[in-house]
């Protein structure tokens, strides 16, 4: 989209609350592409978080397993590629850029790139459906980085000469949990069928610090709202799956091991279940929407062996990625927010990466970063 003749960016201020918007920004994590991109990928994941460096050299070792390629950008690709096809299809016809937080594409450079393609109105879609910390306030933290990285570069750029907004936690869109419903039948299917019916359905999704589950969500209710939202979605997709009972735990804790973290763990609960006689489990990554790193390793790797181990069957349900009805439900979303009409404050957050107004995500984790 171009500007009209004569027109410079900043006069276009005054349309930033309700005008349409012009692309998409679908924004990721990141994950390096060869080996030599490990380290500094896994530094940039981690600066001033204190991880151990063990920890980092033992995830390192989870990469270079897969010689250094995590699947999560190619997954990525995949997911815009099938969204392009769909917006063509059912509008709106929007461009999709491609922008991470912790390698390349990076953000700042894609909205660079979208800048000076003449977008000023972007719709972000992000990679993780949840509210908390890492799974929504993060990605405010980078649509404001972004945004402070374009005015650096374009002094006189005026605030709000370009908009972009982040569309909201889609973890509770039925499409959602009918994608992860069929994915958990499909996996079932893969068990022999002598122990399929007597299956123990297991979610897992991302282990986080108890104290940033704690501080996620509005304190009025109570806060710990990724653990909550984290256990509607296993139910709504168990439901849907016919599934009565079933189990939700975490995975991929880091850290140091003094610091507590949601639990049980994956393994862990492995071994709980082999105790009580389990003899076959469907693992449903719940917390992820794509078969990046620590589903291919955490579940597919040392799950899947431990339950080797155990003797338990183990199957791993497929991640929505590209399942047309998860990719549906991001083109909804996107026609939902795309004409810019509408409450802000609905979605609980500002635009460009703005402190939320509701608290709907979380409280910062670490001091915000210095004003430009
Ligand atoms: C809630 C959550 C999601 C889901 C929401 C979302 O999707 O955003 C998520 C996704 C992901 N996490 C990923 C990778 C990593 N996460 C780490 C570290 C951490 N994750 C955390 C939480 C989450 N993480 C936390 C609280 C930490 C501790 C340090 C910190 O507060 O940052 C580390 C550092 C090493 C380690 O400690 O494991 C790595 C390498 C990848 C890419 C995988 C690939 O390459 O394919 C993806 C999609
Ligand atoms: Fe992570």
């Amino acid at each position: 989209m171009t500007l009209p003749g004569g027109s410079t960016p900043t006069d276009r201020i005054e349309d930033a609350g309700q005008a349409a918007f012009d692309a998409v920004l679908f924004l990721s994590f990141g994950g390096p592409e060869n080996r030599s991109e490990v380290m500094p990928f896994l530094e940039n994941v981690t600066r001033g978080r204190g991880i151990p460096r063990e920890r980092l050299d033992a995830v390192a070792e989870h990469y270079y397993h897969f010689d250094g390629v995590s699947p999560i950008n190619g997954l990525n690709r995949q997911m815009i590629d099938a969204l392009s096809a769909r917006l063509d299809e059912v509008g709106p016809r929007l461009p999709i850029y491609f922008g991470n937080r912790n390698w390349h594409p990076f953000a700042e450079d894609t909205v660079e790139q979208m800048y000076s393609d003449g977008h000023r109105r972007i719709l972000v879609f992000p990679t993780s459906a949840w509210g908390g910390y890492s799974g929504c306030r993060q990605y405010h933290e980078d649509i404001a980085r972004a945004v402070d990285a374009l005015a650096d570069g374009h002094p006189g750029l005026r605030p709000q000469a370009v908009v972009l907004r982040k569309l909201p936690q889609y973890w509770d869109r039925p499409e959602f949990f009918a994608a992860s419903a069929a994915a958990i039948l499909a996996a079932r299917e893969e068990l022999p069928a002598e122990v399929r019916g007597d299956a123990r359905l297991v979610f897992t999704a991302h282990s986080i610090p108890i104290s940033a589950d704690t501080t996620a969500g509005p304190p009025a209710d109570g806060g710990h709202l990724y653990s909550r939202q984290v256990a509607r979605a296993s139910a709504a997709a168990a439901a849907q799956a016919g599934y009565e009972s079933y189990d939700q735990v975490w995975q991929s804790r880091s850290g140091p091991p003094s610091v507590p973290w949601l639990e049980p763990d994956i393994c862990d609960h492995l071994d709980a279940l082999a105790a009580q006689g389990v003899t076959a489990v469907i693992a449903a990554p719940i917390g992820f929407i794509s078969d990046h790193l620590e589903v291919v390793w955490d579940l597919d790797n040392e799950a899947a062996e431990r339950a080797e181990e155990l003797g338990i069957a183990y199957v791993r349900a497929a991640t929505v990625g590209t399942d047309p009805r998860f990719i549906a439900m991001i083109a909804d979303l996107i026609g939902e927010y795309a004409s810019g009409a509408g409450d802000l404050s609905s979605l609980g957050c500002g635009d460009n990466g703005q402190l939320c107004r509701l608290g709907c995500c979380a409280v910062p984790a670490r001091p915000a970063r210095p004003a430009r």
